[in-house]
């Protein structure tokens, strides 16, 4: 499935690839050869059964885990020739990834959590820089908060904000509103959607939910560790439909 013809140029690009984890009786395939692009400035879901390979496919692209064999591209960059130092410093300037659980860092309020990759990168953070990360998610109010002081929904907030405040090329999330309940998530996934429409920022999730799916551009199906159909402009009962093909 080569998106290079797409409107929107890839921020990044699969070619593919596989990924095997050692088993007792041999390698075992976790991704075949999967081939896909993520169009910047647009919203991809990636779906399928449990299992399917959904989380692996989404930590090789965003390089926290390798491929067996083929290329992972961020922009023209060649992840696969990164090494890991190299790595380190793309993953925590060029990619922002969101938990399902969050992974804020519990003794740090909302403020020094989004100021820590800044931290990280070895700069001293800009408070206005900061600020208005927070305020992209709507959460200038709580700078002072520690994550057991804010709802769950405001954490998630807080960690998208941690990913924004370094201006990356994309955005990972897996299964950012799975830990939600159907009313919250719906605020993170129009946050979300804000964020690519009103910021042109290019977002990539994980989800089990056709309702979260429905908020993309792009469903992309995972089968048995391939990319095996797609829908744009999906519509939650067409991609409830297309799961429940693997359901009956
Ligand atoms: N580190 C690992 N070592 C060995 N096997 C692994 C490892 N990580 C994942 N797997 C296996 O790879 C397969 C795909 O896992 P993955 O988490 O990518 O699937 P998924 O589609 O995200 O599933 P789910 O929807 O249940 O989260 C599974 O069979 C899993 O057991």
């Amino acid at each position: 499935m080569p998106l290079l013809t797409d409107v929107h140029l890839p921020a990044t690009q699969m070619v593919s690839v596989s990924k095997s984890y050692p088993g007792a009786a041999g390698p075992v395939p976790v991704l075949r050869e999967v081939t896909v692009g993520f169009p910047a400035k647009s919203m991809t879901a990636i779906m399928g059964p449990s299992g399917a390979g959904k989380t692996t496919l989404l930590h090789c692209a965003a390089g926290l885990d390798r491929p067996t064999s083929g290329q992972v591209l961020l922009g023209e960059t060649d992840l696969g020739a990164c090494d890991e130092r190299q790595l380190t410093l793309i993953r925590r300037s060029r990619i922002g990834f969101v938990f399902q659980q969050f992974n804020l860092l519990p003794m740090l309020t909302a403020y020094e959590n989004v100021a820590l990759p800044l931290r990280l990168n070895g700069g001293r953070p800009q408070r206005a820089v900061v600020m208005e990360a927070l305020r992209q998610v709507g959460l200038e109010d709580k700078a002072g908060r520690r994550p057991a002081q804010l709802s769950g929904g405001q954490q998630q907030r807080v960690a998208i904000a941690r990913t924004l405040v370094v201006q990356p090329e994309i955005v990972y999330a897996d299964e950012p509103t799975g830990s939600l309940d159907r009313q919250t998530g719906r605020q993170i996934m129009a946050l979300l959607r804000d964020l690519v429409d009103r910021a042109g920022r290019t977002v990539v999730m994980v989800t089990h939910d056709p309702v979260a799916a429905a908020w993309a551009d792009r469903v992309v199906f995972l089968y048995d560790g391939q990319a095996v159909d797609k829908i744009d402009n999906p519509r939650a009962e067409q991609v409830a439909a297309r799961l429940g093909l693997w359901e009956s």
